[in-house]
């Protein structure tokens, strides 16, 4: 009996040797076991030419012949013809990625080594082209030594001169006896496939080798991180130090308003409506519009240069560590904006208990309706001074909180990943787009689209729940001896759940503007700017800017421990709302409201403590 030629398919994992001898093998295929291993063999049928048939093996993918998994053990073994169930093969058919040419190269200079009849699969070559990049076979071919086929496996490019090329290969019955090369040669290795791989490149566009260059920093194991963290914080310095001069003119647009509502209706409820409740609570947010748009600015800049998935990438290995992969990412990126389309983009994720996870953290991310509550007590409360020579204090202050948050939600997310959503972490890949210049018109056309969405929320949300605000603040009007916030509904209320929040340093107003705020953060500010609008004792206190009035009433500890809440408290109805959808049911939305809360309290409670402790 005369056995047929058997011919192994080896390469790197993902080359593409299954797509190949798929094409080479179509339906004729048989999978079984080699034996005392879970390892799948993989065999089929090809003819040649001339009819001859070829016995096909498609081995597990490996880096190198130092085997690190029972998969790569079996190809080892299978190509020196030590692998129990299968003979030594008579000739290799060698699949090279074209776009990773020089990665793959490395473990194929180990194959050609070993000196059985060899063919190489130049694979992919349709995604080369794609990238601008060209490699001549041929030059590779008289590098390497043996035949180079270009294919496209799954286009079934290369089939004709694969066969031909296999069938020469058996032809020519060389005896060999497969030697490794020895570990040790490793770099020389490495050096070999780096120099072919150069040479036989013939065109690389400039976009790849200007992609490459530039990943090679930004990806970089320290000057990635580095890079990174410089650019989040020059963004929150710039949010501070550009949006000055714009808000000051709202300001004044908003004061000159107010005055001339003053001036023109008579003193009763009507005017106070208008000047204290509509012009003070909104006016208070959308002073706040400049420093919205500078960060989505930076936010639209980064993701129009490509560099926003660089980004994703580098927190992949900080993700990892706490149990997430790089697949939260984007999720948790959006909500920066607002936590409800992070919640949404969870979808994408497959693994359920990594979803529930980022579902859990998302808001923890600063979303822009912490920006006016942020802006507002730090404007307030840290002086417009630098530190370290050059660097804002205040935006030092915004830099600090979103980390805060950063770092509340890793932390978070670790505890989850070891009780409540336990599972096995999965692996993680992302295609890099190239680098290149952001459309103006694409940064403008997004500007606009977000300065909508937040005008048309302190157009309807805040509106609303500002005169409602207003209403509970005025009514029952007080009686002689007591002020307007101590006699109202409102006041009442708070008064409830001052009792509550009394401990971590929060007085009587925080807690009346934490009840509007659960609609929509922002709304804290103006509910403070109605509250201490309406309780002014004059007009000329009352037209005072909120920021005055703060400093006044409330002690530095205070408002660090009214800042640190926010970071972390679930004051949004929407998320709740859209957790509920995305969940199923009331079960984690409940979870989330009573561990963000727990979470608030706490180190908002711990800021307090300390800051009074120290005396600040
Ligand atoms: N565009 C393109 N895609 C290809 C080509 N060859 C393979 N692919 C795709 O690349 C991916 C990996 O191909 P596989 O054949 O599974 O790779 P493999 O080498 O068998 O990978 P492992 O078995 O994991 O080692 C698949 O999605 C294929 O469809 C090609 O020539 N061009
Ligand atoms: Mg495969």
């Amino acid at each position: 009996m005369t056995t047929i030629p058997l011919v192994a398919v080896v390469g790197n994992p993902n080359a593409g040797k299954s797509a190949l001898f798929n094409m080479l093998t179509g339906a004729r295929q048989k999978v079984g076991n080699y034996p005392g291993v879970t390892v799948e063999r993989k065999a089929g049928r090809l003819f040649l030419p001339d009819g001859r048939p070829i016995e096909l093996v498609d081995l597990p993918g490996a880096y190198s012949l130092e085997p690190s998994s029972p998969d790569e053990e079996v190809t080892r073994d299978v190509v020196l013809g030590k692998q129990d169930g299968e003979r030594l093969p008579d000739a290799l058919l060698l699949v090279l990625d074209a776009t990773n040419l020089d990665n793959h190269l490395r473990f194929a200079l180990q194959l050609i080594d070993l000196g059985l009849p060899t063919v190489v699969a130049l694979n992919m070559v349709d995604l080369a082209r794609r990238d601008g990049l060209e490699i001549d076979p041929q030059i590779l071919e008289r590098e390497l030594g043996v035949p180079v086929i270009a294919t496209v496996a799954v286009r079934r490019r290369g089939t004709d001169e694969l066969r031909e090329a296999i069938s020469e290969a058996v032809t020519a019955a060389r005896v060999v006896r497969p030697r490794p090369v020895a570990v040790e040669d490793f770099t020389i290795v490495q050096r070999r496939a780096r120099a072919i791989a150069r040479k036989a490149t013939i065109s690389e566009t400039a976009v790849r080798r200007t992609t490459q260059l530039l990943d090679s920093i930004a990806l970089h194991p320290v000057a990635g991180p580095i890079i990174f963290l410089t650019i989040m914080f020059l963004m929150f310095q710039a949010v501070f130090a550009w949006a000055v001069a714009p808000a000051e003119w709202i300001d004044a647009g908003v004061v000159s308003l107010q005055t001339m509502a003053t001036g023109t209706l008579n003193e009763g409820p009507i005017r106070s409506l208008l000047v204290d409740g509509i012009l003070a609570g909104v006016g208070a947010v959308i002073v706040f519009l400049p420093q919205i748009l500078i960060l989505f600015f930076f936010i639209l800049l980064l993701e129009a240069t490509g560099y926003m998935v660089r980004a994703a990438f580098l927190m992949d290995r900080l993700m990892a560590r706490v149990g997430l992969s790089g697949h939260a990412f984007i999720p948790l990126l959006s909500s920066f904006a607002c936590a409800v389309p992070g919640i949404m983009a969870t979808r994408s994720i497959e693994d359920p208990k990594h979803r529930l996870t980022t579902i859990l953290i998302a808001p923890l991310m600063t979303c822009s309706a912490r920006l006016p509550v942020y802006t507002m007590i730090i404007g307030a409360f840290f002086p417009d001074r630098a530190v370290a020579g050059a660097f804002g204090l205040q935006g030092l202050v915004l830099f600090g909180l979103y980390v805060a948050g950063v770092f509340g939600a890793l932390i978070a997310a670790l505890f989850l990943r070891m009780t409540v959503t336990r599972g096995t972490p999965r692996g993680f890949l992302l295609e890099m787009p190239k680098y290149q210049l952001p459309q103006l018109r694409d940064i403008v056309l997004g500007l606009w689209q977000r300065a909508l969405i937040f005008l048309k929320r302190a157009g309807t949300i805040i509106l609303v729940s500002t005169v409602v605000l207003w209403a509970l603040l005025s009514y029952p009007q007080p009686k002689a001896g007591e002020t307007a916030l101590e006699s109202s509904i409102a006041g009442k209320i708070a008064s409830g759940l001052e009792v509550l929040v009394r401990p971590i340093g929060f007085n009587h107003e925080i807690a009346l503007a934490l009840i509007p705020a659960m609609a929509a953060r922002e709304v804290a500010v103006s509910a403070l700017a109605t509250a201490y609008s309406i309780d002014a004792e004059d007009e000329a206190a009352a037209e005072q800017p909120l920021k005055e009035q703060l400093r006044g009433r409330w002690s530095l500890p205070t408002a660090l421990a009214f800042l640190v809440w926010f970071v972390f408290a679930p004051q949004c109805l929407s998320t709740i709302a859209v957790t509920r959808r995305e969940t199923n049911g009331w079960k984690w939305p409940a979870f989330m409201l009573g561990y963000l809360f727990t979470l608030a309290w706490l180190a908002a409670g711990a800021t307090f403590w300390t800051a009074t402790a120290l005396g600040l």
